[in-house]
């Protein structure tokens, strides 16, 4: 008995192709998502694809701690000294004296001021990988060699230093958010404010419209305070306004000279950093003591290294909402199929969390049935004609994927004498426009705080994330090499697999089909994601 799972399969979504097959399978299940698919082989040394700058010889007995050497020359985060070495640091103005200590919880008695500051040691460092795979065959393994030796790799623990670079009275910092929108976007620039004011900092402002309110004058910088974000996060979207594209880093760095402004503080996804790493270095070039700091904001969570970015799990409760009405469409129409859009430009963590979460992607070809498909949109792009074009920042515009498989599964039970009843639900910005729920808002909070502690601390080039649920900092370079897609042999992707039963219904790409997706990604295969 043929299934739907196999006629659709790759290089398909081809309904028509394999219709000859019969159609009548007992019930199926089919998640479509953009993730990769792995060969084997590469698993072995999954790792080092990361770490492609480095060859490793592992004949060489000591080749464990010259890996360790580069992966801490790589991910130091870089620092104002090392431009000015001769910068003096000052005690910190952020103040830690707000503890309520209850003295009768402290058996041994409260630790005196002097053993306790509760500030974060420069030295301070976060495990990023923390699983130890016994082998290169077990569920997601990222092993190093062909041995899968278990090698520490830590990164700087985020968080506020003792002292600070810079003179708080002296700071003008500046706040923009580019790209697309993202839910918690708010409550990132209130808490960058809220942190600054405590610092003593008084000359905060938004620059509106992303990059773009860098270079255009008609476009005034915002002035922001407690007072003008108090509320902010109640609703979604950006108070200062998002968009792709924009001027030259030359020119954004030309506009933070004039300005004043040194400390900048962008939020936005891998061409946003991209932006601020370039900004940093054109800054280090000219001997500018500005510090660059990035909150990674991708809806699609797909910046590498950290546990996930804010605004994802919003994303999908929201996407759930669109599930869960294709269902009911679905499940009341006689020979109901309904098919769900979802975002994912490279990536397909929203259209793989979402069906794990709702539960309810499950197609039944019984002529009773029903059917829920997921797609993100970054699948099966092969399959229909490619736009060509880019917009403002560069970046592919894809073809409607969604509307493809409306229409092929249309064809496919007509031409198989079917009668069914085809609902699309596309909720592409509603998914990213809303508010960030308490979950992300905390998140957002504890980001936002990190990225001001940060750049008083004097690091700049640096973006904030968690790994294992630590909060750290990281080399912008080192997160945005590439984006990260959903590892098939994930654990994750396996839940996700198992959550549609027999499981038979997941498609996903070939190697071959996403070949320059292959080239551009990396999986990642961490249990969280
Ligand atoms: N390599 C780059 N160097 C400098 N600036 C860049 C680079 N790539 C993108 N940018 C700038 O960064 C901004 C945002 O880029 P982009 O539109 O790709 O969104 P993004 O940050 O990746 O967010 P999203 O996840 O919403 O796509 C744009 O103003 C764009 O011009
Ligand atoms: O319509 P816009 O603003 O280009 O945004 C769409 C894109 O933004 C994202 O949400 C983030 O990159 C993608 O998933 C999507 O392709
Ligand atoms: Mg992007």
């Amino acid at each position: 008995m043929a299934t739907l799972s196999h006629a659709i399969a790759p290089p398909g979504l081809d309904l028509h192709r394999r219709a000859s097959h019969g159609f009548s399978p007992p019930s199926l299940r089919l998640l479509t998502t953009s993730c990769g698919v792995t060969k084997n082989s590469s698993r072995v040394f999954a790792q080092s694809k990361s770490h492609s700058r480095q060859q490793i010889d592992f004949s060489d007995p000591d080749w464990k701690s010259k890996f360790q050497k580069d992966f801490e020359k790589r991910f130091n985060i870089p620092h104002i000294t090392d431009v000015f070495p001769d910068a003096v640091p000052i005690p910190s103005t952020f103040c830690l004296q707000m503890r309520t200590p209850v003295i009768e919880d402290f058996a041994g008695g409260y630790p005196s001021d002097e053993e306790w500051h509760g500030y974060i040691n420069n030295n301070d460092r976060v495990l990023l990988k923390t699983i130890y795979y016994s082998s290169h065959t077990s569920a997601g393994a990222e092993c190093i060699d062909p041995n899968c030796t278990w090698v520490e790799q830590w990164v700087h623990r985020a968080g506020p230093r003792e002292k600070i670079y810079f003179k708080p009275e002296e700071v003008k910092a500046a706040i923009v958010t580019c790209g697309g929108l993202c839910p918690g976007l708010n409550d990132v620039i209130r808490q960058i404010v809220i942190t600054l004011e405590i610092y003593g900092v008084k000359q905060i402002v938004g620059i509106p419209y992303g990059y773009r309110g860098f270079s255009n004058n008609e476009l005034a910088e915002m002035p922001l305070s407690r007072k003008v974000v108090q509320n902010v996060h109640l609703s979604g979207g950006s108070l200062l306004g998002v968009s792709r594209g924009g001027p030259s880093v030359s020119d954004i760095v030309d506009s933070l000279e004039e300005r004043g402004i040194n400390m900048v503080f962008v939020l936005g996804g891998n061409g946003t950093h991209a932006g601020a790493d370039a900004i940093h270095n054109e800054c280090r070039k000219r001997q500018l003591r500005v510090a660059v700091v990035g909150v990674p904001k991708t809806i699609d969570n797909d910046i590498l290294l950290m546990d996930k970015t804010f605004g994802f799990d919003t994303a999908v409760e929201e996407a759930q909402r669109a599930i869960n009405s294709a269902y009911i469409e679905a499940h009341s129409a006689y020979h109901g199929v309904g098919i769900v859009k979802l975002m994912g430009r490279s990536s397909g963590f929203i259209a793989m969390h979402a069906s794990l979460a709702s539960g309810q992607i499950d197609i039944c070809l019984i002529p009773e049935g029903s059917a829920v498909v997921c797609v993100a949109e970054g699948a099966g792009q092969n399959l229909i004609e490619k736009t060509n074009a880019t917009d403002a920042s560069g970046n592919m515009v894809y073809g409607d994927i969604g509307v493809h498989i409306q229409q092929e599964t249309k064809k496919y039970f007509k031409e198989a004498g079917v009668p069914v009843d085809v609902k699309y639900i596309d909720p592409t910005y509603m998914i990213r426009a809303c508010r960030a729920n308490a979950s992300d808002g905390i998140l957002c909070a504890v980001l936002g705080q990190n990225a001001v502690h940060g750049a008083f601390a004097g690091y700049s080039g640096i973006t904030v994330g968690t790994c294992n649920t630590h909060y750290v900092y990281l080399p912008i370079p080192e997160v945005i090499s590439h984006p990260r897609l959903v590892d098939p042999n994930s654990r994750m992707w396996h839940r996700c697999l198992t959550s549609t039963e027999e499981g038979g219904g997941i498609w996903r790409e070939s190697g071959e089909q996403r070949g320059d997706k292959e080239e551009r990604g990396e999986r990642e295969g961490e249990d969280l994601t």
